[in-house]
């Protein structure tokens, strides 16, 4: 069978109160008719803005959740009432710092989980060496994790999610919080793991973590896939437009709002890199905005300005309508 995971109009409802004073009933619609096909030993990546159903949708996928509607395989079985079947081949590993034993070693964070994984103790050792060696923390295994920076946590993280070799790992905003060059490791180590065979379903903020590690990736927003499609495919949303990118300091709302209504402006968003403003127009490539643009900025002291041609980021934008920065923040 070729599919690691199948969904079928997946949703999820959360029924939730809020309000201090007089609190109310609200119903929130966290992933409303998501289709998904992850085939096995694919890198799979789940990409949108905060809220758009990223977790939800892992959620109902490894178990955690069960869907209001709709249904989901995952190894051919079903996420509602084959739960065991499911767990038992599944690993699931989220961002940030929970999770491990601080006062302990590596080597006895993963000798703790193995047991509570139930991996056999003649195989113990040989798979903790394997993952040491994966994860790229092999000689500081001996360390206690309390020393251990955000990256090699993270990496940690996903030995352990790996140890009782799960055919499919959740890998839930692996590179949050983490430093460039951990993140790259921590590429590295996820790219390694697909050359094993495991599928990944990864979601994250970061467009160029998609682009590199992903065989195919759906865009996510308002609970349902905008798009999808492998990084080349989803680049063709920003085809026929030309991009402006403008670095700025002080610009003001007005004059922002002045900029999404001119002609030929099909999206702006603002990034903040450091102290300035950086204002990326797209418009259509038959239209040349740039004069209007530093005209609406007339008394904005500016930087550099450059026009290029659109990447997989404005693609996201494209689809979205928003920043993927704007929205990691
Ligand atoms: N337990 C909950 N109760 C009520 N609402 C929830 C709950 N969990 C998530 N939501 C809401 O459901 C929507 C989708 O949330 P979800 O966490 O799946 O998004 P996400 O894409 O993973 O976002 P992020 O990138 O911020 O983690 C959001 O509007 C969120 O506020």
């Amino acid at each position: 069978m070729a599919l690691a995971i199948e969904a079928r109009d997946l949703r999820r409802t959360y029924r939730t109160r809020t309000g201090w004073l007089n609190p109310r009933r609200v119903e929130i619609d966290a992933v409303r008719g998501v289709d998904l096909d992850v085939r096995r030993g694919e890198l799979f990546g789940l990409l949108g803005p905060n809220g758009a159903g990223k977790t939800t949708t892992i959620k109902m996928l490894n178990t955690l959740l069960i869907p209001s509607s709709g249904s989901a395989r995952v190894c051919g079985f079903d996420v509602v009432s084959q739960t065991r079947e499911v767990r038992r081949r599944i690993g699931y590993v989220f961002g940030g710092d929970r999770g491990l034993y601080d006062r302990l070693s590596a080597l006895d964070n993963l000798r703790y989980f193995a047991e509570l994984y139930g991996v056999p103790a003649a195989r113990q050792k040989r798979r903790i060496g394997e993952l040491l060696e994966l994860v790229g923390l092999t000689g500081r295994e001996r360390e206690r994790v309390e020393g251990y920076s955000r990256g090699m946590r993270q990496r940690l993280h996903i030995a352990r999610g790996l140890l009782h070799e799960p055919e499919v790992l959740f890998l839930d905003e692996p590179s949050i919080g983490v430093d460039p060059v951990a993140a790259r490791e921590l590429r590295n180590t996820v790219a390694g793991l697909a050359a094993t065979g495991t599928t990944v379903l990864l979601t994250t903020h970061y467009m160029a973590e998609a682009e590199e590690l992903c065989d195919r990736i759906a865009v996510i927003a308002g609970g349902e896939i905008q798009a999808l499609g492998t990084a080349d495919e989803l680049k063709h949303h920003a085809e026929g437009r030309r991009v402006l990118e403008v670095q700025a300091f002080g610009v003001s709302d007005s004059q922002l709002a002045g900029i999404d209504v001119l002609p030929g402006v099909r999206e702006s968003s603002v990034d903040i890199v450091g102290t300035a403003q950086v204002l990326t127009v797209q418009s259509d490539a038959t239209v040349d905005v740039q004069a209007d643009v530093l005209r609406l900025l007339d008394g904005v002291r500016l930087g550099r300005v450059t026009a290029r041609q659109p990447t997989l980021e404005d693609a996201y934008v494209a689809i979205v309508g928003r920043s993927p920065v704007e929205v990691a923040a």
